[in-house]
């Protein structure tokens, strides 16, 4: 291969954007197409196409009541299926707009590239619900299957693109680092706040707080969440203790992506819980990758950490990554009556401590 010729991961990015612009990849002779993004007439095109099927997850099977999976995901007969059957068996969100679906026939046998094309479909933040057919068209992204699993699981380099200082309300000697992943991908800020890096240099632990992206929290102040609360907990801290890294993951909505989490918050207005609302649209409750949050801190120099979280879970990640958590430091702040029940489910279901 030449240096002129896209690598694997590269040609994994074009085939993101493929497929929040509604466009199907090819996977091993297959055709896969978004049920969420695709327009109607690619959908009934590829609906009509020799082994037509719709893939979903094991989680979005549930919550159709359909017992029929195998492993993690389901595979459902889709030959001849109407775009709008295929939206709604895709996206929960309608579900008291069409609440009869089915009946659905199972397919089983080899699964193909069912996997690969579902972990694509989170991988670019979308419904994971995927349209597959046997063929092929001019003009696609084409990809080996089980590579693009195995590629999707690796961790991306993170390198640091630039620093420069922003002076903060809350601690005035603050820098922003800009991590980019390669070869494409969201950003992911590094906030270092005093002299954190020069003192984990000499091997003390700095305040850390691995934050995931909040926008309805962390900008507009939703009283939904804790996040806001927590953001600027954490920075003041680091400000009066004169150090600390607060490393922002654009991880929206652990992970789903902002359109998914309104989506997610859609179904919490008719009763489901924060975790069962994940579940239903198809992920799972958590899809966020903290192997992210160890790659900056190792590209910063900050190997032990003094981590500002409630969340087990980071903890358990940074440490199997080699960071070392040299102490958890609870971070509780930002409770009301509006996320009292949301604070509980995460205590409950997530195994958040408070
Ligand atoms: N999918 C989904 N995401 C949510 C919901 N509420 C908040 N979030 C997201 O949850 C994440 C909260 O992140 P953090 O505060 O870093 O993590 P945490 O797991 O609560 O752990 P600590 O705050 O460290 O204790 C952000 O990405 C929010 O956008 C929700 O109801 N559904
Ligand atoms: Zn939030």
């Amino acid at each position: 291969m030449d240096a002129l010729t896209p690598t694997l991961p590269e040609r994994i990015a074009r085939a993101r954007a493929d497929l929040r612009a509604g466009v199907p990849v090819a996977l091993d002779g297959w055709l896969a197409l978004p049920v969420e993004t695709a327009p109607d007439d690619r959908l009934r095109a590829l609906a009509g196409m020799e082994g037509a099927r719709l893939v979903l997850t094991r989680r979005r099977a549930e919550g159709l009541r359909l017992p029929v999976y195998d492993g993690e995901l389901t595979r459902v007969a889709a030959g001849g299926m109407a775009p709008a059957a295929l939206r709604a068996a895709a996206d929960p969100s309608r579900d008291l707009a069409a609440p009869l679906k089915g009946p659905f026939e199972p397919v089983r046998g080899d699964p193909g590239p069912a996997e690969a094309a579902v972990a694509l479909a989170k991988s670019a933040q979308l419904l994971p619900a995927m349209l597959l057919a046997r063929g092929g068209a001019p003009g696609l992204t084409a990809l080996p299957a089980a590579e693009v699993l195995r590629a999707l699981r690796a961790l991306p380099p993170l390198p640091p693109v630039i620093a420069a200082r922003v002076p903060l309300a809350l601690a005035e000697r603050a820098r922003v680092h800009v991590h980019r992943p390669l070869p494409f991908g969201p950003e992911h800020y590094a906030v270092e706040i005093g002299d954190a890096l020069r003192r984990a240099g000499m091997g003390e632990a700095p305040l850390v707080r691995l934050h995931s992206a909040c926008f309805t929290g962390d900008v507009l102040g939703s009283l939904k969440c804790d996040c806001g609360p927590q953001l600027a907990a954490a920075l003041a801290a680091m400000g009066e203790a004169g150090a600390g890294v607060l490393l922002y993951l654009n991880q929206e909505g652990r992970g789903i992506g902002l359109a998914n989490k309104m989506r997610a918050y859609a179904l919490q207005d008719q009763g489901f819980d924060t975790v069962e609302a994940n579940h239903r649209l198809g992920f799972e409750d958590d899809e966020r990758d903290f192997r992210l949050g160890a790659a900056m801190l190792r590209h910063l120099g900050v190997p032990r950490v003094r981590l500002m979280t409630n969340n087990p879970r980071k903890v358990e990640r940074l440490a199997a990554e080699g960071i070392e958590v040299a102490e958890r430091l609870p971070l509780i702040v930002g409770a009301n009556p509006r996320n009292e029940e949301y604070l509980r489910v995460k205590a409950l279901k997530s195994g958040h401590v408070l």
